[in-house]
Parts: C-alpha cells; structure tokens; sequence
C-alpha cells in the first residue's frame, strides 16, 4: 500500500548527484506537449519518487477521478455539480460539449454583428469583472493582443475609481462597449463598475447606455433584471467555475480582439493538452509529473511557497493568473468529505518577470533560508523585433539561474558569497507565443491544480474561504456589522461610520 510515509523515507540526494549517478536523467524527467518542452530534471524527482507518487495516485483513484471529471459527473462535491471547462474546449460529456458549443455559435454571431457594426462603430471594449471574470481575459489580451489593432480593450476589475477612471479618460463613451462579465452577477465590485460605466457614458450623451452591453454570465435572469436584453447575454454553464472560465464567454474581450479564428486556436491548444492528461500514462504525463513535483516540495521538503518566473514579457500577468488559479482551488484546509487534510496544501504561488525579478528578488532563492521551487518560463521565437541580442540575453539569464540555483557555489573563507545550490527548479520552454500554445500552457496548469487536488483529497472547484470577509464588508456598508474594537476605529477613522 502506498502513502505519504513512503514518500517521505525516500532518499534525499543532491540534484547534481543525480545527474552524475543517471546518464539518462535529462531524457527521463523532460517532455514535449502541444509545443512546450517541460524539463523537470533540475529537481529532486527521481523514477522510484515518481513510482511512490503513482502508487498514491493509484490510491486515491486519480485515473478514475480524472475520467469522472472529464464524464460530467458531479466531482465539485461541495457543490454538487460537474465541472464543465473542459467541455469548452470539445472535450467532455457530450451534453456539456454541445452547450458550450451553442453558447460559442451565439458569441461569435455577436462578435460578427459587432464587426458588421451593428452597434455603429466600435472602437473601444469596456470589459468590467474580477477575479476569474478578469484575470483570465487579462493574461490573453495582454499575451497575445499586441498586434491586434481595431479595438483597444481596457479590463477593469478593482472597485478603486481610479482603476475606472483611467480608462474614461482614454475611452470614446459613443465608441464604447460595456461588458460586464460576472458568472453569478451579484459581484459588488463589478456591478459598481458597471453602474459607473452606465452613468459615464448617460453624462456624455448616450442615449441608451444599456443598449451597448453586453453580459457575460451563467446567470442570465439577473442580467436580464439589471437591464440587459436577452440578445446581448452571452451564457455559459453553471459548470464552469470562475477561475476556469476564459474559455467560454468570460473569454469574450479575447475574441473580439484577436478575431474568432484564434480564440478557436486557444480552444485546440487546450484541448490538446486535454488529450494528452486525459489518455498518456502518468510518468509521462505532463499535468501529472509537475502536480509529482508540487507535492514532493510541499510535503516532503517543507516548501511553503512556489515561484513562477516569466521570461518574457507577454507572459508577465501569467503569475497574478496562476495565483487565483492555485490558490483559490487548493489553498483549503479540508478534504471534500469535510475532514481535515492534515498536511500542508496549495503551496503560495508568488513569481514575477525575468529578468527584473534576478535584480529584487533572486537573493533569497540563491541564499536566503526557504526552499523555493523555482519555474522559469521563456519562448524560443522572440516577441520583439529589436536586436536578437535582446531575446538571446533574456533566455540565456533565464536558463543560467536554473543553473546557478542548482550548482551552488561553496566559499569556506567567506559564507556571505557562499551559494548552497541544490536548490529546485523547472523550465517551461514554449517554441512560439501565439494562441494554440497558450492555450495548452493555461489548460496544463488547470490540471496540474487538479491532480494536486485528487492526491490530498481536495475539492479544488469551491471557493467558500472568499464568503465571510465579502459578508462582512456588505454588513459594514449598510452601516452594521459586529467588528471588533480595532476594525470599529479603522471605520471611524476614515469616517466611514
Ligand atoms: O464572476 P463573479 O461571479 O463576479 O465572481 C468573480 C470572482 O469572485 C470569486 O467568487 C471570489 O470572490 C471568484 O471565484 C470569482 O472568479
């Protein structure tokens, strides 16, 4: 039988000892899938910790769990519901399949109407959400939208003024569209967003403000009562969770701006990558080996946190994205059967962009006392049209920190310019950044999350920890609430009694 105790006996071995002990490592812990090269050999897995992991996946049934996700069945236990993303991108249930199919026929005839300026001329896309109704949208207009020109597209999700402001300044309110994108559509932030929207565009003269939204939601009702037409709801199913939802209608400023030809790309890339976790083995299955990795660092090395390092600069909203992603699906404390999980769950998912991060934040990975597991990410064809030196200096600092971290470099005279080394990382190295590629990145990490969920027996599709503190601050805005001596004064203070 296996369990984490057979895990944790397993032997501790520098990383560099493994490489001399095994010729082969490079081969056996590196993969190539849907145009990314995954290369984990510069971390501690070895085959019989790959073995250990297999044999606790055996345990906790995670072909089975994995196959039952992809069937529809109700795997969001808390909820009771199945969890339809993957059916965004043609592979699920036939059902859910067939819904969001529907649902992608009716957002692209929207799309057609709005190019064949149904709306009059169009020039700027007000796009209004938050957390999973924002990030995702965000990373793919600012990923892959440079060279898309037609319609200058703003995401605005704090409930700060000044996040909606900026955008008035620049924006045409005669030009604009409102999207307002909410999967429950009761989200305060947004919702006030939307309201000012409305309220800018009434004070610049639009005659009918309300006839230039369009809603995204799985709550089509509250939409039509806030005063959207019917033919402007874009609909996508209870199903999808929030921060899986880019890829259906909450993806909707990504396929306007980039044209429906590559939203269908990102859908394929995804899909792909469906494919490979759903039907490969798990040694060689990407999704799984890195979710082997997480959890080696996590439960056995004692790592708090993992770090995500972009090189390049379109990936560089990749690590707010992967944040919500990991830590809102597995940052919990019980298992879906509501007992506690015992043991340390999501890791904090921190990160940033190389190289800038080498300049403010590699101190510590180099010498400081956390093990953190690093993950660089970089892509073979530049973005960029400058010099190739540029491109050639970035990947070379991204690959030479892998380096570095692993190396080490000992100085017994001095311990200040000591570098222990033997310090994890893995390297994500894309051979283009474009739609297809993207999309298969994004839906990698959805299942890695995933099968770090199965193995400690977490439901990573609620989000129950956000409700209180939203309650709270609701209670306080009518004037109530039962705080405690110190947020009393905190509200006195800023005269908000
Ligand atoms: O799309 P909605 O319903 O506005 O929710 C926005 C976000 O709020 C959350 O529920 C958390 O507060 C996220 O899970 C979600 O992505």
């Amino acid at each position: 039988m296996a369990d984490w105790s057979t895990i944790e006996a397993l032997p501790q071995t520098r990383i560099e000892q493994l490489f001399a002990d095994d010729p082969e490592r490079l081969s056996k812990f590196s993969l190539d899938v849907a145009g990314i090269h995954f290369d984990w050999s510069k971390t501690h897995l070895t085959w019989d910790a790959i073995k250990a992991f297999e044999a606790l996946a055996a345990e906790q049934d995670l072909a089975g769990k994995r196959e039952a996700m992809f069937g529809g069945a109700h795997v969001n236990v808390t909820e009771d519901r199945p969890v339809e993303h993957t059916a965004e991108r043609g592979e699920g249930n036939p059902e859910s399949v067939a819904r969001a199919a529907d649902y992608h026929a009716r957002m692209r005839m929207l799309i057609d109407a709005i190019e064949a300026d149904a709306f009059g001329p169009v020039r700027h896309v007000l796009h209004v959400g938050i957390g999973g109704s924002a990030l995702g949208p965000d990373l793919l207009v600012d990923a892959l939208g440079r060279d898309y020109e037609r319609y200058d597209v703003a995401i605005v999700s704090n409930v700060d003024g000044m996040a909606l402001e900026d955008v008035f300044e620049r924006f045409d309110p005669a030009a604009t569209l409102l999207v307002v994108a909410s999967k429950t559509f009761t989200t305060t932030e947004t919702m006030m967003n939307a309201e000012s929207a409305i309220a800018w565009m009434q004070q610049h003269g639009v005659d009918d403000p309300y006839g230039r939204v369009i809603a995204l939601t799985a709550s089509p009702d509250k939409a039509i009562e806030w005063g959207v037409d019917e033919t402007r709801i874009l609909p996508f199913s209870e199903g999808v969770g929030g921060r899986y939802s880019l890829w259906s209608s909450i993806g909707f400023p990504a396929a306007i701006k980039l044209g429906w030809d590559q939203f269908e790309e990102l859908l394929e890339g995804a899909a792909e990558m469906d494919r490979h976790f759903r039907l490969t083995a798990l040694h060689e299955n990407a999704p799984v080996i890195a979710a082997f990795a997480d959890l080696y660092y996590t439960q056995v090395r004692g790592c708090e946190t993992r770090a995500p390092f972009a090189y390049d600069e379109r990936l560089r909203l990749l690590p707010s994205y992967l944040q919500q992603l990991e830590m809102e699906s597995n940052g919990k404390g019980v298992t879906a059967d509501g007992t506690p999980v015992g043991r340390p769950t999501a890791p904090i998912t921190w990160g940033g962009v190389g190289t800038d991060a080498q300049h403010a934040v590699f101190q510590l990975l180099h010498q400081g006392t956390h093990l953190v597991p690093v993950e660089f990410l970089a892509v073979i064809e530049p973005g960029d049209t400058l010099s190739d030196e540029h491109h050639r200096q970035l990947l070379l600092n991204a690959f030479a920190q892998g380096a570095a971290l692993m190396k080490g470099r000992a100085n017994p005279d001095d311990p200040a310019r000591a570098y222990p080394g033997d310090r994890p990382s893995s390297t994500l190295l894309l051979d283009v950044l474009d739609a297809r590629t993207l999309g298969a990145l994004i839906a990698f990490y959805e299942h890695r999350v995933f099968v770090n969920g199965v193995l400690l027996g977490i439901n990573s599709f609620d989000q129950f920890g956000v409700e209180l503190g939203k309650e709270m601050a609701k209670a306080a805005a009518k004037g109530g609430g039962d705080f405690d001596p110190s947020t009393t004064d905190l509200i006195n203070r800023a005269g908000l009694a």
